[in-house]
């Protein structure tokens, strides 16, 4: 039986056992190393799976190692274990942090870099992954099914691609509860209740995220449909164009791309 030791065992790496559980993996295949009692209590009881607060000799047996660590413990996390690292797949979650810097802590080219995001805790995550050179075929399926394990996945053939993915789907997220958490409180200055609005504002996330996944046609057009001439969405987006809205948003993904890129400086 192949065997996955997850190091460090937060809310990423929570996600991706749920998600390989689900699709089949034995539970007794996956192992967890994290520092917290209280967190790997919660892993072996919730899936049954062994956590350990030091690596061990499991490490060893490992045919894949999932980096799921923060991007500034990682190397500390690759220190303490290397002298237990045996030939196997890597695949790091860690924002930021290269496969070239990677391959020299790991003394492995067999990398692979994923960014998911927490909707995986669901199953309706979107993964990006990139590939190192000294990846095979092989480990490209495994990483591609554990991405799949969570929800979606795509791959670029780019590593600096996947800072890009970061600001869309890894912190995309984020953006979205945003702007949930703004329309529950204009929900609740126009007088519904924040239950209201937040039902209201989270059904309509969801209706229409699911209508663009199901047309042929481009977001302008889905718009263009809601929006009658002279009407109430009309006055809406023409103040958000009026606040130049959608610059300012753009803006905030290339500080959240920018991040990335500083925290593979920073950290490496
Ligand atoms: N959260 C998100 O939306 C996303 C996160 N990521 C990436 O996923 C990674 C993990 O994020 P997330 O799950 O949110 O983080 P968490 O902080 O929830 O989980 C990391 C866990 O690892 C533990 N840990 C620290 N050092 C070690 C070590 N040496 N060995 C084993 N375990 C250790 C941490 O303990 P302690 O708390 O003491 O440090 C913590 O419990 C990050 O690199 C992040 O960039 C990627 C995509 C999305
Ligand atoms: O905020 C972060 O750094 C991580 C990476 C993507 C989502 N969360």
């Amino acid at each position: 039986m192949s065997i996955t030791v997850f190091v460090g065992g937060g809310n990423m790496a929570r996600a991706i056992i749920g998600g390989l559980l689900r699709h089949g993996r034995p539970a007794s295949s996956i192992h967890v190393v994290e520092p917290h009692e209280a967190t790997r209590v919660a892993l072996q009881h919730d899936f049954g799976i062994a956590a350990h607060a030091q690596a061990d000799a499991v490490v060893e047996q490992a045919s894949l190692l999932v980096w799921a660590v923060k991007p500034q413990m990682l190397h500390g996390a690759i220190e303490s274990l290397r002298h237990r690292l045996a030939p196997c797949l890597h695949l790091s979650i860690a924002a930021g942090i290269t496969t070239d810097t990677l391959a020299v802590w790991l003394g492995s080219e067999r990398i692979v870099r994923a960014m998911p995001n927490t909707p995986a805790l669901v199953g309706k995550g979107m993964t990006g992954l990139f590939a190192r050179a000294g990846a095979s075929a092989a480990d490209r399926d495994e990483a591609q099914a554990v991405a799949q394990a969570m929800g979606q996945s795509l791959w670029v053939e780019q590593e600096a691609q996947l800072d890009a993915v970061t600001a869309i789907s890894g912190s995309g997220p984020a953006y979205v509860f945003y702007f949930l958490e703004a329309m529950r409180e204009a929900g609740q200055q126009m007088g519904l209740s924040a239950d209201q609005a937040y039902q209201l504002a989270v059904a309509t996330f969801e209706g229409a995220a699911a209508l663009a996944a199901d047309s042929t046609e481009p977001p302008e057009v889905l718009r263009q449909r809601v929006t009658s001439k002279g009407g109430t969405t009309y006055a809406a987006t023409t103040r958000l164009d009026e606040l130049d809205v959608k610059a300012r948003f753009i803006e905030a993904m290339q500080a959240c791309r920018d991040r990335a890129a500083e925290m593979a400086r920073q950290f490496s």
